[in-house]
């Protein structure tokens, strides 16, 4: 059987008549000002069965074969099916670990728990697997042509690292807008150090998104933002390899952390056209978890009373200093999107304090791991829905981690010494000075563990 010819366009995500190919530089339907979603031929994608999708990813993934064995581009035809592949740019993103998390599993009343560590990979954060589509995409429309001089993006710190390593890998200039003060110096030096033109505005998130909107109305500055649904492409890949990882089974939940909330979408996206696509059988719950002092989406959801769909109006809210300051994020984008993922994954919205998710990230990194505080703000939600029996033993959790903790160093560090804002820390674990010598060493063991 020849092979079929896989496409993939924009198209309103409203449901208007509207679509637009994914050369074009649009973010927004023309006709009604909506976002937009990547629509896939799935028809085409339909001619070739489940068994053998599977098949040829599993062949692909983490191989050495460029770019395929790349965890987004092995997935291409689901992704971008006609670019070049001479225009791809990838830094080998996706495949990342899924760790069991038995003994936190257990201190949750919960026996089987997942981490998917999405920030193991180049920058340091999920933010890879959408920005290796994005560029690659950007390269596609240069190569066609299109004067493209540079593309910007606002960020909370992890979108404007992966741009600026991308861009750089390209030959492509990258401009960022960071609030000043609110990223960590591990996110700040990234985008430097691939030689970015690093903006820092005296605002939030919210403010240099603002800007960046205004400034990507000039169409040779293209807009690197997750409201960019190419982003979403990438991201999406997320829940294939996740499932993959299973062995193309879903687990029965998915706890996400949710700032922007294009994340959320994406992993609903990803799962509904595994299920569309007969890859999995069933579709997950999902559960994006907010942090208390960055709240639209829960504070809609609470207050509307129903469960998380479309019709639920998120109202834009003054996002508050939060230690997972990359969700520090008060007027989601995608939050239509997410509403729609949720309503479709029979999803919750649930929120962490300050105090919560510290101490959740401490106690799942007493297992092993060693979470950002984002993923903390998922785990406390994990920990919050197992004590009220909606989570239960027996039901398979996966938690996804957003970021490495090395980028949030100041948070680890600060959570053990004591030092961070509003926080008891109920898990610190103090370095211990001691004298060089066998006797110093020797007591010190004895007062933790006790004498031999
Ligand atoms: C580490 C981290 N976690 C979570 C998020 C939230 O993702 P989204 O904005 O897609 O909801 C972001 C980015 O905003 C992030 O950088």
């Amino acid at each position: 059987m020849p092979t079929p010819t896989f496409s993939a366009r924009f198209r309103c995500a409203d449901g208007c008549d509207f679509h637009a190919p994914l050369t074009e530089v649009v973010y927004r339907c023309a006709r009604c000002g909506g976002l937009l979603e990547v629509e896939h031929d799935l028809d085409a994608l339909k001619q070739r069965p489940a068994e053998a999708w599977k098949a040829l990813f599993e062949a692909r993934f983490r191989g050495g074969a460029w770019p395929l064995g790349s965890g987004v581009w092995g997935k291409k035809e689901w992704v971008y099916p006609q670019l070049a592949e001479e225009n791809v740019v990838s830094m080998y993103e996706g495949g990342s670990p899924l760790l069991r998390l038995d003994r936190y599993a257990a201190e949750l009343g919960l026996d089987d728990v997942w981490l998917k560590e999405c920030g193991v990979t180049h920058t340091g954060s999920f933010k890879d697997l959408g920005m290796t589509v994005l560029v690659s995409a950007v390269k596609e429309m240069r190569a066609r042509g299109k004067a493209i001089r540079a593309v910007a993006c606002a960020s909370t710190g992890d979108t404007s690292a992966a741009l600026a390593a991308y861009c750089a890998a390209a030959g492509i200039p990258s401009v960022v807008l960071l609030p000043r003060g609110k990223v960590s110096t591990a996110q700040l030096v990234q985008p430097i150090a691939n030689g970015a033109l690093v903006l820092e505005l005296d605002t939030d998130f919210d403010g240099c998104m603002k800007v960046v909107q205004e400034l990507s109305q000039t169409p040779d500055i293209y807009l690197a933002n997750s409201m960019n649904s190419l982003r979403i492409e990438g991201q999406k890949t997320l829940s294939l390899e996740l499932a993959q990882q299973l062995g193309w089974r879903s687990p029965d939940w998915i706890v996400i952390p949710g700032g922007n909330l294009g994340n959320a979408s994406a992993v609903g996206k990803g799962f509904a056209m595994m299920k569309e696509l007969g890859l999995v059988e069933r579709l997950p719950r999902l559960v994006v978890a907010q942090a208390e002092h960055a709240n639209p989406l829960y504070l809609a959801v609470t207050a509307a009373g129903r469960k998380p769909g479309p019709e639920v109006e998120v109202v834009p809210v003054q996002a508050r200093k939060t230690l997972a300051s990359a969700i520090q994020i008060g007027a989601p984008v995608s939050a239509k999107r997410a509403l729609r993922a949720l309503a479709a994954l029979d999803g919750l919205v649930e929120q962490a304090s300050e105090q919560e998710l510290a101490d959740a990230a401490a106690r799942a990194d007493r297992a092993g791991a060693f979470a950002c505080p984002h993923t903390g703000v998922a785990l406390a939600v994990l920990e919050k829905l197992a004590a009220r029996g909606t989570i239960r033993r027996g039901e398979r959790v996966v938690v996804i981690s957003t970021a490495h903790g090395l980028k949030f160093s100041e948070f680890k560090v600060g959570y053990h010494e004591g030092t961070l804002e509003g926080v008891a820390p109920r898990l610190a674990n103090r370095s211990v000075r001691v004298a060089p010598t066998l006797a110093g060493v020797e007591d010190a063991i004895a007062a933790r563990f006790g004498r031999g």
